[in-house]
């Protein structure tokens, strides 16, 4: 299918055979965010394949929510379940429906309270050895802090320091590859470049590290009662179907943690004032107690500040979807093959549904109608069948980290830092330079 149907605007700037491409190559969330105001739908062409920008809050509920049965996930998946296997976070349906079953207890509230014990340990083990007065990158302690909870919460897996050092390593280029071999021509993907050898290689290094562990656990015979046990010692499932399941779940649940986690340092390191307002409410609600997830009610700023982060940051900056029937959106007749894209950080930052849309403001969730934007303009998480299943999960290992770090710490900037947005398979920092100095409370 190659001709936009013409009750839909075209975006401008279309290049012979190449189309958008060049447009999206450079900077595809400048590019998108750029069409918002084309209209509610907008169609864009990937060389001669035609794409579909869907920017009303509305239609977007409908393609996610309301109309989820009309889609699957799109070319983005297709290509990471190539590359990384079938599980949940690549699944289409019928397989989808019965790899949510499997997998959606692990995150039922009550295992949450259980997992937040291993975070409140991982971030007391980070934090303290934090060399005050002397620059470090929170964006890489970040990202040990959140594979490190993942691993050992659904896995109850101990990656050695140097397995801990080549995921990081190969978490990135293989998420980077996954999203631009679905974004770019197929034939891209065969030559032999640079950035192919490195996902190549970075995949290879990351599966045979999962298979060890998955080898390691099988051979310990030890039912340790999490996700992971569910899938070695339940019906059997082929090898390759865990690898896939612990595979989809540390890229899901690693990398976008950290990427939130590293924007909320980097915007209290910006505003000492909000930080300061932080820290009072911890003062005030836990005294000189470690959070624990049943407090977390009780601490409404850090609540509104993790809030106004996915808003302002939203990691997950692009989401995928292909018709598989006929479906009328927004006033126009879309037939079944039809690829549409949900890029929830254009709504979060119309100004026309947040005001001065580029301030971080927390309060601004203290709106009387903050809890129907939520509902209704707010997708940090997706929504639907496939609304991220680790919302709660990731909501939690947020809120202790901010409530362990800001209690005792206080972050600056370090000199000279530069924080620029990187449109990689996350919406991340480059890099979040720090200095950390502890700050003195009547009780420490
Ligand atoms: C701030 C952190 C996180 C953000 C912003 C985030 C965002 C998202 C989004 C937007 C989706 C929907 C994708 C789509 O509709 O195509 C999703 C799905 C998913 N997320 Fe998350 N996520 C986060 C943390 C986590 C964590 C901690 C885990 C697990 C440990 C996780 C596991 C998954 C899985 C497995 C899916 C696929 C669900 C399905 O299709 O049924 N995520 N996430």
């Amino acid at each position: 299918m190659s001709a936009v149907l013409p009750s839909i605007p075209i975006a401008p700037g279309r290049l012979p055979v190449l189309g958008h491409l060049p447009a999206m190559s450079r900077d595809p969330l400048q590019f998108l965010q750029s069409l918002r105001r084309q209209g509610e739908l907008v169609a864009f062409h990937l060389g001669a394949r035609p794409v579909y920008l869907v920017n009303a809050p509305e239609l977007i509920r409908q393609v996610l929510v309301t109309d989820a049965a009309k889609f699957q996930r799109g070319k983005v998946f297709r290509k990471a379940r190539q590359l990384l296997g079938n599980g949940l976070a690549t699944a289409d349906n019928p397989e989808h429906l019965e790899q949510r079953r499997i997998v959606q207890p692990a995150f039922h509230r009550a295992r949450i309270t259980g997992y937040a014990a291993i975070m409140r340990a991982e971030i007391e083990r980070i934090t303290a050895a934090w060399p005050e007065g002397r620059r470090f990158r929170l964006d890489e302690q970040m990202a040990e802090l959140t594979l490190n909870v993942t691993a050992k919460s659904l896995f109850h897996t101990d990656f050695s320091q140097a397995a801990v050092a080549e995921i990081h390593r190969s978490l990135a280029p293989v998420l980077n590859g996954v999203t631009s071999r679905a974004l770019l021509p197929e034939f891209l993907e065969h030559l032999p470049t640079p950035a192919n050898r490195r996902f190549d290689e970075a995949l290879l290094r990351l599966t045979s590290i999962v298979d060890k562990a998955i080898d390691d656990y099988r051979a310990s015979g030890i039912d340790h009662g999490d996700l992971l046990s569910m899938l070695v010692t339940g019906e059997p499932v082929p090898d390759e179907e865990i690898r896939a399941q612990v595979l989809n779940l540390l890229m899901a649940g690693t990398e976008t943690t950290a990427t939130a986690l590293s924007w909320l340092g980097y915007e209290l390191a910006a505003h000492p004032a909000i930080a300061d307002r932080v820290r009072a409410e911890l003062t005030r609600v836990l005294g000189d107690r470690q959070a624990g997830p049943w407090d977390l009610p009780e601490l409404s700023y850090v609540d509104r500040v993790i809030t106004e982060t996915l808003r302002l940051h939203t990691p997950v900056w692009l989401l995928m979807r292909t018709s598989v029937e006929p479906v009328r959106l927004g006033g126009a007749d879309l037939p079944a093959g039809t690829e549409v894209l949900v890029v929830p950080p254009t709504l979060h930052r119309d100004p026309a549904l947040y005001p001065d849309p580029l301030r971080f403001d927390p309060d601004r969730w203290l709106h009387p109608d903050a809890k129907l934007w939520r509902r209704t303009r707010f997708f940090p998480f997706g929504g639907g069948a496939h609304h991220c299943v680790g919302d709660n999960f990731a909501w939690t290992e947020m809120a202790l980290t901010v409530a362990a770090v800001y209690r005792h710490w206080d972050l600056a900037l370090a000199p000279g830092a530069r924080v620029r947005e990187v449109t990689r398979a996350f919406l991340k920092p480059s890099s979040v330079p720090v200095l950390a100095t502890r700050v003195v409370t009547p009780q420490s």
